[in-house]
């Protein structure tokens, strides 16, 4: 199979604390990728590698390898704008810019230089659509996003990273913080996203990564401890330490 992203042998350090410990992980195209793992075990601070999120603290040191498309992301030589275009993350909580609907969306089209409006209009409408969201709020568009529901708010946030034409998007928990209505719509539009992107989500909810992920991982204490297919996993792990987390053990 194809691999968008490889972690190889891939170190984390905030100081002296090593987060993330030799790291191996193949990320297939058009696949949900779901982490799982006990607080603390590195599953954010490894989906922030692969934007080089990381890098925006100053006491931040890697070793090992992460490639996206056979390129190495840690070269000092990478564009980190380009890569986070390709690379796109939503988080916890879903965080509009305190303006409208529309310049949400059209606020990365315009700083990569797209001005026309016709060429806007139809990038916002291709992203909300994209997004679930158009058919609510077609008619208030210049509306403050702020003024959205949390769950539409979190779509809004997706919408917005579609508007730059991203290939690979990072979600950390994107439904954590909404009700089990709005969760509903996020993972139908996960499962409709992965059509056209690689996904790779954190998620604390076990139902929800049986629900949309292809591909699982399980992170303790800083190692990639079992990784396979969401089914063989969940149905058979290799690990005691997958089962012990599985079977509710710890955690
Ligand atoms: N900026 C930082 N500086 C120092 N240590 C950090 C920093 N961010 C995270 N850590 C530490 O790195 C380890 C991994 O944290 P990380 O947030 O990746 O875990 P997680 O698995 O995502 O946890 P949770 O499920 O609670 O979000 C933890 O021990 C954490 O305390």
């Amino acid at each position: 199979m194809d691999i968008k992203i490889a972690a190889e042998n891939f170190d984390l350090f905030y100081g002296d604390f090593q987060a993330l410990k030799s790291i191996n992980m193949k990320i297939y195209p058009k696949t949900v990728t779901a982490l799982i793992g006990p607080s603390g075990c590195g599953k954010t601070t490894f989906l922030r590698s692969l934007n080089r999120m990381n890098d925006l603290l100053d006491n931040v040191r890697t070793a090992g390898k992460i490639t996206l498309d056979n390129t190495e992301i840690y070269q000092p030589k990478v564009d980190v704008v380009a890569l986070r275009k390709r690379v796109g993350m939503v988080f916890q909580r879903p965080n509009p810019f305190p303006m409208s609907i529309y310049d949400n969306i059209a606020y990365g089209p315009r700083i990569h230089g797209i001005k026309d409006k016709q060429q806007l209009n139809e990038i916002v409408e291709r992203s909300l659509s994209g997004a679930a969201l158009w058919e609510e709020v077609k008619d208030r568009l210049h509306t403050p996003a702020l003024r959205l529901s949390g769950g539409q708010q979190q779509r809004l946030c997706i919408a917005r990273l579609l508007a730059v034409e991203p290939e690979v998007l990072l979600m950390d928990e994107p439904a954590s913080a909404l009700d089990p209505i709005s969760t509903g719509k996020i993972e139908d539009l996960i499962m409709e996203l992965k059509k056209d992107y690689t996904i790779v989500i954190v998620t604390h909810n076990m139902q929800q990564a049986a629900r949309i992920s292809g591909q699982l991982g399980f992170f303790l204490l800083g190692r990639l401890v079992e990784y396979g297919s969401t089914e063989a996993v969940m149905t058979n792990p290799a690990q005691q330490e997958t089962e012990d987390y599985l079977t509710g053990r710890f955690g």
